[in-house]
């Protein structure tokens, strides 16, 4: 998108498709006052095909059932009580990450598989606690695979944030507690930390995060103050698995779901509201630093359910 673009028209755009998708499912339906059961039961339907699970769907069908729409019911405000109801979903999830840790450094630890988008989002908020004039460092804690230290490092440099790093194959509970140090003395704000998306070695990966957190608790017993779980909404209903997944492995504090952009799946994000209750910190919706902001359930609820 061009340079001037507002983060409103932005989302819009981002979540373009998975609006799309609710709105031609919606489209058609009109009643005089009350709808019908068999108009309710169309747009649970639809709901459900556009990823917002069956709990939401249901959730909204009972409450437009007790709805009377005194002007009669057409496309537009039925699509306007649709919105009302995901947003009243979305609000209580809805959360920035605040940097509050006293003593600093506020430790966040992202997790997520790979290809998830964990590493652009590390960067991208890097960079927007940086424009709240945080000072930001961030750990390379995924020693698996030494492209994402590389991959990392280059994020680092470009965004212009300090980073430690250690060797591929290190221990990432060292590293996570050298940078701790050094944050510490540096007087850091936030310190962002990698961490390994092995998914499919549970074992290990829960093994490796309570290293992690032991150590943690070493220096200062109150970290990690965050475990940020980044999800890739193209997944769909998969993205609600990994949260299952990893609330079980790494004691997930809340979401960040990416790649909202160029999905139609973008529903998840209600799906995932209601079945977990987990603080939502933001969104993405593209490649560029700034394609992530905080998570904004009204605008998120309009564009979602195409309230224009
Ligand atoms: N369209 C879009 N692409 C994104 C977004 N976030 C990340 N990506 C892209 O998704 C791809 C994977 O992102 P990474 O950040 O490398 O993902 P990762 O989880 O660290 O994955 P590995 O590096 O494979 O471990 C990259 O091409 C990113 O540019 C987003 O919000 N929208």
């Amino acid at each position: 998108m061009s340079e001037g673009t507002s983060w409103t028209e932005r989302v819009f755009g981002g979540l373009r498709k998975t609006s799309e998708r609710l709105g031609e499912n919606l489209s058609g339906i009109v009643s005089k006052t009350r709808l019908d059961d068999a108009q309710l039961d169309e747009i649970e339907d639809a709901l459900i095909l556009s990823d917002l699970g069956p709990r939401a769907a249901a959730r909204i069908r009972e409450r437009l059932a007790n709805e009377k729409f005194e002007r009669g019911a057409d496309e537009q405000s039925i699509k306007e009580a649709v919105a009302e109801e995901i947003a009243k979903i979305l609000r209580p999830v809805a959360k920035p990450i605040d940097i509050v840790a006293f003593p600093r450094p506020q430790v966040i630890l992202v997790i997520g598989v790979n290809g998830s988008g964990k590493t652009t989002t590390i960067a991208k908020l890097a960079h927007y606690f940086q424009e709240l004039d945080y000072g930001v460092m961030l750990a390379a804690g995924d020693t698996f695979r030494a492209a994402a230290i590389g991959q990392l490092k280059v994020w680092a440099d470009r965004v212009g944030v300090p980073i430690v790093t250690g060797p591929e194959g290190g221990d990432p509970a060292s590293i996570v507690f050298d940078a701790v140090k050094t944050a510490t003395d540096q007087g850091i704000d936030a310190l962002i930390v990698d961490t390994a998306g092995r998914l499919q070695n549970k074992r290990e990966l829960m093994d490796e995060l309570a290293k992690i957190r032991r150590v943690l608790g070493r220096l200062n017993p109150e970290a990690p103050h965050d475990v940020v779980l980044v999800l890739d909404a193209t997944n769909g209903q998969n993205a609600l698995q990994q949260i299952e997944t990893f609330k079980e492995v790494a004691g997930v504090t809340g979401l960040i779901m990416t790649k909202l952009d160029g999905t139609a799946r973008g529903g998840v994000l209600v799906a995932a509201a209601e079945q977990y209750g987990l603080p939502i910190h933001a969104i993405g919706v593209g490649e560029r630093l700034d394609d992530l902001r905080p998570f904004d359930p009204d605008l998120v609820a309009r564009v979602i359910a195409g309230v224009a």
